[in-house]
């Protein structure tokens, strides 16, 4: 969808912002654009809607050579999103919003109708919102407009500046997720500049990791995280990376530990008597369907008299993380319920359990995974205990 072609930018004093630069990102990608501060990011971006225009090489969007497109008319094409939301002050947040439907001559009604719907998507009511001036909002609310406006005549690519930068880490963080369930939607092609590493393995699909005035690496968070291409990637992404990966790498079925099992409606002595000779201390509880219901300790279940049921001395699970959630979760989890393991679901269905092994485990298979190409559950994994 944008392609870069052996693209330079030489300013007019003779800096070279950025050389060689050859990337493509696909259409509904989005795509993150990270390094230390002067490496050529915001230049990069903006030679995408013509702000800024190279001195040599070719850039495409949508398979035209945009040096050839209008830029008025290839900006409407193109969303822009930039720190501090960029907003008109004496206009309110429902004509900022209009802004580039206005531009494109859509009747007032139908321009204030589609920047209504637009706030609603990003989480403002317009009724309460909507006539407002921007210094009545917050720094998140304002970021939130910016990204409405820039959505509002539903351009297929989207060129975001540090959009979130200008609000404090807790906010920030909520905008992340809240911009990423919107893209789950509206599938834009996404450039986001930023200078945060979590903020570029977090949101991105694939990261173009700078360094001066190139990209030293563009591929995936987990692979740039586990496999950095160059030192200077290496520093960038930080002697941390391994628990940075931990965000980006999911749970698989593959990971999990298949734990002792006693059912909700079985005798407690029978299910004392089978985890005594499992050698168990506590099994998960399922329900009829296979479903979750807690656990039990072994312990509970021997002093349980006749007819005592599993069920009766069930306790609540309160460590669980879904499949497919990030490890960093689950271990997150562990660490809040003081747990030595977490159970995993598939919908309401119990799939086993992670334990500090195996989390491990899982991390180190990814990273081999990656490195080799492979599935996951095809690296062989030596551990500790195999040895
Ligand atoms: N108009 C200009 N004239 C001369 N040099 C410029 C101009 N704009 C940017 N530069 C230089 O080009 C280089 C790249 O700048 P750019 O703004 O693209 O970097 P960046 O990676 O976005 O940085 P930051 O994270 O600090 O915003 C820097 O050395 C900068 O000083």
């Amino acid at each position: 969808m944008i392609r870069f072609e052996q693209v330079a930018k030489v300013y007019p004093d003779g800096t070279t912002a950025v050389d060689g630069l050859s990337f493509e990102v696909a259409e509904g990608e989005l795509v993150t654009l990270v390094g230390p501060s002067g490496c050529g990011k915001t230049t990069t971006m903006m030679m995408v809607n013509r702000l800024i225009e190279p001195t040599s090489g070719r850039i495409t969007v949508g398979g035209e050579d945009i040096s050839t497109v209008d830029p008025v008319r290839l900006r409407r094409r193109i969303g822009y999103v930039i720190q501090q939301a960029g907003l008109f002050p004496h206009r309110t947040v429902l004509d900022n919003t209009a802004t580039v439907p206005a531009l494109l001559g859509w009747k007032k009604a139908r321009a204030r109708a589609r920047a209504a719907e637009l706030l609603d998507l990003v989480g403002l009511d317009p009724e309460v919102y909507g006539s407002r001036y921007p210094a009545q909002l917050s720094g998140g609310q304002r970021q939130r407009v910016g990204v409405a406006r820039a959505l509002a005549a539903d351009p297929p690519v989207l060129l975001m500046d540090e959009p979130f930068g200008a609000v404090d880490p807790v906010v920030r963080e909520r905008l992340q997720n809240e911009f990423l369930s919107l893209q789950a939607t509206v599938r834009k092609t996404v450039l986001l500049v930023t200078h945060d590493i979590e903020e570029a393995v977090r949101m991105g699909d694939r990261i173009a990791v700078y360094g001066q005035g190139h990209i030293a690496q563009y591929d995936t968070p987990a692979a740039v995280l586990g496999a950095p291409a160059t030192d200077e990637v290496a520093r960038f992404v930080g002697a941390d990376r391994g628990l940075k990966r931990l965000s980006v790498t999911r749970i698989e079925a593959g990971d999990l530990e298949q734990p002792p099992v006693a059912r909700l409606d079985e005798r407690a002595d029978t299910a004392a008597a089978r985890l005594r000779t499992e050698g168990a201390r506590w099994a998960v509880v399922l329900g009829p369907g296979g479903e979750l219901r807690g656990w039990v300790a072994a312990d509970a279940l021997s002093i349980a008299g006749d007819g005592g049921t599993v069920g009766e001395l069930t306790r609540r699970m309160e460590a669980w993380v879904p499949l497919g959630a990030p490890l960093k979760k689950a271990f997150g989890e562990m660490l809040q319920h003081d747990a030595g393991w977490v159970a995993v679901l598939d919908g309401d269905l119990f799939a086993g359990v992670l334990t500090p092994a195996k989390l491990h485990e899982a991390l180190r298979r990814s990273v081999d995974a990656e490195a080799k190409g492979v599935a996951r559950e095809d690296v062989d994994f030596d551990s500790v205990a195999d040895a």
